[in-house]
């Protein structure tokens, strides 16, 4: 028998060289992606993760919003036409909202979502689960983008899961400070001028000290005056004693201090309106007050009572920070205040003084009705992500602002660091004559040290 071999035509070996050269870079991938994905995740998801990614949405986007309930039926009228029309094939299927272009991230993507008549963003949000396990990302987040139009973001991987040391400082703008990292891979930022009053909320070991560390470093070079309230002694803020301009460690001292920062803050209004200004930003360079921060640490010191005469104290203390928060954006007065808890328990004053201070910071929580207080009255789904947070995740938070609300990491700021840049920055605090205690030491030149002995640092 003859057999009759014919030489390949030029068409054949490209594409057994193709096949040959695709299946080796395949391979290569399969074997190097582990370690790719390790040493370079960003080139590893360029390469491998988003293309495999891209295709595992398109293939299951259908049957995974028919799964969550997303997708909506043809009109009964629809279907029986196209029964007849169509001689027997399958009917039309259930229409899913029109997904838009995928945008790779640096460690995910994002895209559009028109949502069909009847649908609202929360359905979207409820689905975010399926979609990451569906997806095989670690997660998905959804928000509104304009009316009828929702965004859907993933994350291949969580950025916020190693410690994270802050960067050398630069030269920040006026009273911004970038105290950690977003999920997104992008600067948290506190900027109090676009969000003028925050709630620092966690258990205990958190990470809430470290934040308020972070944020006092960046504080600490700029022409601003910090105030501390600290009723558990000073424990944690006479840390900072050389860089601050006032301190109270005690309730009585504290109701004295907020009471000269409301006229303080009085003081400032007359000036606006003398000028005739609405803010202190609208005088002149050299006639314009000094911004004032006020930390305040552990509120519920300032807030739980044994006593009548200390409810009184609390009332007072409760009254001086809601006036602080109503007048003192524009007059360069700034709260920050930090707490284990913000409930109702702790009397009226903390429902109202909550609902002034529009950004929110949430640590991991002992309990949920905490993590509701913090962030429930504003972003009911932010809920979950912040209950989810381990104690292994110390300095993981979820931030939430009129904005939005998103995860993130605070810088890694030792208590020794934050106070040798108060030390090394001490000469830039200004004297604010009308705060100081005039019974008492400045407080900002106080020699008292005290040592906590639950640190590891
Ligand atoms: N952003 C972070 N990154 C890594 N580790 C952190 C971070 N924040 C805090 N930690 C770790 O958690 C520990 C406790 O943090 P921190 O003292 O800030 O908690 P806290 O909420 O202020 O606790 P407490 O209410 O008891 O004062 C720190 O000593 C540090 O080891």
């Amino acid at each position: 028998m003859t057999v009759l071999a014919s030489a390949p035509t030029a068409g054949e070996t490209w594409y057994a060289w193709a096949l040959v050269v695709a299946g080796v870079l395949g391979l290569g991938l399969l074997l190097a992606g582990p370690a790719l994905r390790r040493r370079h995740p960003v080139l590893w998801w360029t390469a491998v993760g988003f293309p495999a990614a891209a295709l595992r949405v398109t293939r299951t986007w259908r049957p995974l919003m028919a799964g969550c309930g997303l997708a909506v039926s043809r009109k009964a009228a629809l279907t029986v036409v196209a029964g007849l029309v169509g001689k027997g094939s399958s009917p039309p299927q259930p229409r899913v909202p029109v997904r838009g272009l995928m945008h790779p991230t640096r460690n995910g993507f994002w895209f559009l979502v028109r949502m069909l008549p009847g649908q609202v963003p929360d359905d979207f949000v409820t689905a975010a689960p399926a979609m990451a396990h569906g997806w095989q990302m670690h997660a998905v987040r959804v928000s509104s983008w304009k009316p009828g139009v929702v965004r859907v973001s993933a994350t291949f991987t969580d950025p916020l899961r190693a410690v994270i040391r802050p960067a050398p400082r630069q030269p920040g703008r006026l009273l911004r400070v970038v105290v950690g990292v977003l999920e997104s891979g992008g600067p948290w930022a506190i900027d109090l001028r676009q969000i003028p009053h925050w709630l620092i909320v966690g258990a205990t070991r958190s990470g809430k000290s470290t934040l308020i560390n972070a944020l006092v470093a960046g504080l600490a070079p700029q022409p601003v005056a910090l105030v501390g309230i600290d009723c558990k002694g000073g424990m944690e803020l006479s840390l900072y004693g050389p860089r601050l301009s006032a301190l109270a460690t005690d309730r009585a001292d504290a109701v004295q201090l907020l009471g000269r920062l409301t006229e303080l803050t009085l003081d400032r209004m007359a000036l606006c309106r003398k000028a005739g200004v609405r803010n202190i930003w609208g005088l002149p360079k050299g006639e314009r007050p000094v911004p004032v921060v006020v930390i305040v640490d552990e509120i519920a010191e300032l807030f739980l009572v044994a006593s009548r005469s200390e409810k009184d104290e609390a009332q007072a203390a409760a009254t001086s920070l809601v006036r602080l928060a109503q007048l003192g954006a524009a007059l360069g007065v700034f709260l920050v205040i930090a707490g284990q808890r913000v409930g109702s328990d702790l009397g009226p004053g903390v429902t109202a003084l909550r609902a002034q201070l529009g950004g929110r910071v949430c640590h991991r929580v002992a309990d949920s009705a905490t993590a509701e207080m913090t962030l429930g009255d504003i972003y009911p789904d932010a809920l979950v992500a912040a209950q989810s947070i381990g104690p292994e995740q110390a300095g993981t938070a979820v931030l939430a602002s009129s904005d939005g609300w998103e995860r993130a990491r605070s810088h890694l700021v030792p208590e020794t660091v934050a106070e040798s840049v108060a030390r090394q920055y001490a000469h830039l605090t200004p004297e604010l004559p009308g705060l100081a205690d005039p019974s008492g030491p400045p407080a900002g030149r106080t020699t008292v040290r005290l040592q906590r002995l639950d640190r590891d640092e």
